[in-house]
């Protein structure tokens, strides 16, 4: 008997596959969410905005992917996120208030979502730049507030200068969505990709008004497991985001290892 995340489980032994977790990231523009990826040493970029981490939570192997998303001001595509993640990390900035009110259209997504699949959704708020906390546009008590209002843990952290913290606080996702997995294991994850059309899925926003949310069509898309990271290795980079970031200093990667 080996144990999952320091709980005894029968049937498991040493040669147990980690545990996968997928773990989307969203806010808006300029919250820090790339430079919160880099910090917890995401090494390798598995396929377009989506980086995987061999990671150790409880003393346990965990192949955590996580997915860098990139709407602008407002939450957009959501099905490649709502339908691959096991759990959410929204993020703002302390100092900007609207980063903040973004934060808040993604928990509103999230708990749509949660109601429509009748299943529940590990979410985190994370206030980010905490070095910044004397041009601090919202303040920690209305973080709590957010965070209380639709149930989920809630952190302040530098993501520049906290590594630490910004690790504990993936971990604390991983241990999330462990607790998630548990009580109702999903089928395998998938990815969405660009080749056929999905035939069941109607817009969330259809049937929920949600103005803010902009649907892909989904009519060129379809549904696939998501790659091995073997598999993904040999993809090609296309998205003009994880391309775009190689440009930027802060997403120079801490192990030596390269965005391609
Ligand atoms: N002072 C400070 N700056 C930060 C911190 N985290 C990120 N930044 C800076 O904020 C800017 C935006 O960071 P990104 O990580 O690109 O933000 P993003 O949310 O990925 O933004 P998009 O790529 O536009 O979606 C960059 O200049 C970062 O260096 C932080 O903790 N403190």
């Amino acid at each position: 008997m080996s144990s999952v995340f320091g709980k005894p489980r029968a049937g498991s032994g040493p040669q147990s596959a980690p545990l996968e977790v997928n773990l989307a990231i969203l806010g808006r523009r300029g919250a820090g969410k790339s430079k919160a990826l880099c910090l917890t040493q995401l090494t390798v970029c598995v396929v377009e905005d989506t980086y995987s981490s061999e990671e150790t939570v409880d003393h346990q192997p965990v192949h955590l992917r996580v997915m860098d998303t990139a709407d602008l001001d407002t939450p957009r595509n959501c099905e490649r996120y709502l339908n691959w993640a096991h759990a959410f990390l929204v993020v703002y900035s302390v100092d900007s208030r609207q980063s903040f009110e973004g934060s808040s259209s993604y928990l509103e997504l999230l708990a749509l979502h949660a109601k429509e699949t009748q299943r529940s959704f590990p979410a985190l708020l994370l206030g980010n730049k905490l070095d910044m906390a004397q041009y601090r546009q919202v303040t920690k008590a209305e973080g709590v507030a957010l965070a209380g209002r639709f149930g989920c843990l809630f952190f302040e952290v530098s993501a520049c200068l906290d590594f630490e913290h910004v690790q504990h606080v993936f971990h604390e996702a991983v241990r999330e969505a462990r607790r998630e997995l548990e009580k109702s294991p999903l089928t395998r994850p998938l990815f969405i990709s660009e080749d056929r059309a999905l035939p069941h899925q109607a817009p969330l926003t259809a049937r929920h008004g949600l103005a803010s949310c902009t649907f892909n069509t989904l009519s060129t898309v379809s549904l696939k497991e998501m790659p091995t990271v073997a598999q993904a290795k040999l993809v090609t980079v296309k998205s003009s985001r994880a391309q775009s970031k190689r440009k930027a200093p802060t997403l120079t990667l801490l192990k030596g290892f390269k965005i391609f």
